[in-house]
């Protein structure tokens, strides 16, 4: 379960958090709000990759390390390297996590990715990008996985395999979207709506 606990948080002249208190109870949890109010910030908090100016993020009641291992973030605030070509990151990402080569190349294949993995990552198209995020997300160990527009651009039958994968995520899912309806008909509550501070 994940917990913020008096957030307080600036980016740039917008003060986005201001003592924000709240609780991710659900396995499958669904973070809403209009548009710019914060919720790829929020994500990108809780990923590590903003640090809060105040307040604490906490993980099954314990404080969230600055790059907490537990979290998994597929958004487009993640930055690739856009000169490596798709196949070469993979490599390192199976590196870095010291994964096993055959879950990766099954899951490029049944997300359609494998045909694409010798393009640049600047090539690759707004829906293999998310595919390639999606992959290299689940991929590596993690208890929470943390989806902001995770699925905004891929196509129908991709989705169809978005759904599979998730469904057989263990971990907490938190995820943003625009297009709630889907999130909630497959299992996602609504636990947050963020507004103005
Ligand atoms: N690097 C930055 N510097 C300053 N302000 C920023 C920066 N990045 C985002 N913002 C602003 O912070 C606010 C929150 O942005 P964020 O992307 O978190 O909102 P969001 O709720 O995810 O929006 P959307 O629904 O459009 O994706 C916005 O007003 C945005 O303009």
């Amino acid at each position: 379960m994940l917990t913020i606990s008096d957030l307080h948080f600036q980016l740039g002249q917008r003060q986005l958090f201001l003592g924000l208190n709240h609780s991710f109870e659900e396995p499958r949890c669904l973070l809403l709000g209009p548009n710019g109010i914060g919720k790829s910030s929020l994500l990108a908090l809780i990923a590590g990759l903003y640090r809060p100016d105040a307040g604490q993020l906490l993980w099954q009641g314990k404080p969230l390390p600055q790059a907490p291992n537990q979290a998994s973030l597929c958004s487009a605030l993640v930055t690739l390297p856009g000169f490596m070509s798709a196949r070469a990151l993979l490599e390192y990402w199976r590196g870095q996590w010291q994964l096993p080569p055959e879950p990766m190349a099954t899951l490029a294949q049944r997300l359609g990715l494998e045909i694409h993995l010798g393009q640049s990552i600047s090539h690759l198209s707004s829906g293999n990008l998310q595919k390639l995020q999606l992959l290299m997300a689940l991929t590596r160990p993690s208890e929470l996985l943390l989806l902001d527009e995770a699925n905004s651009a891929m196509d129908q039958a991709s989705r169809e395999v978005f759904w599979q994968l998730l469904d057989d995520y263990p971990g907490q899912i938190i995820a943003t979207s625009h297009e709630a309806e889907e999130f909630i008909e497959k299992g996602f509550e609504p636990s947050l709506r963020l507004s103005p501070p």
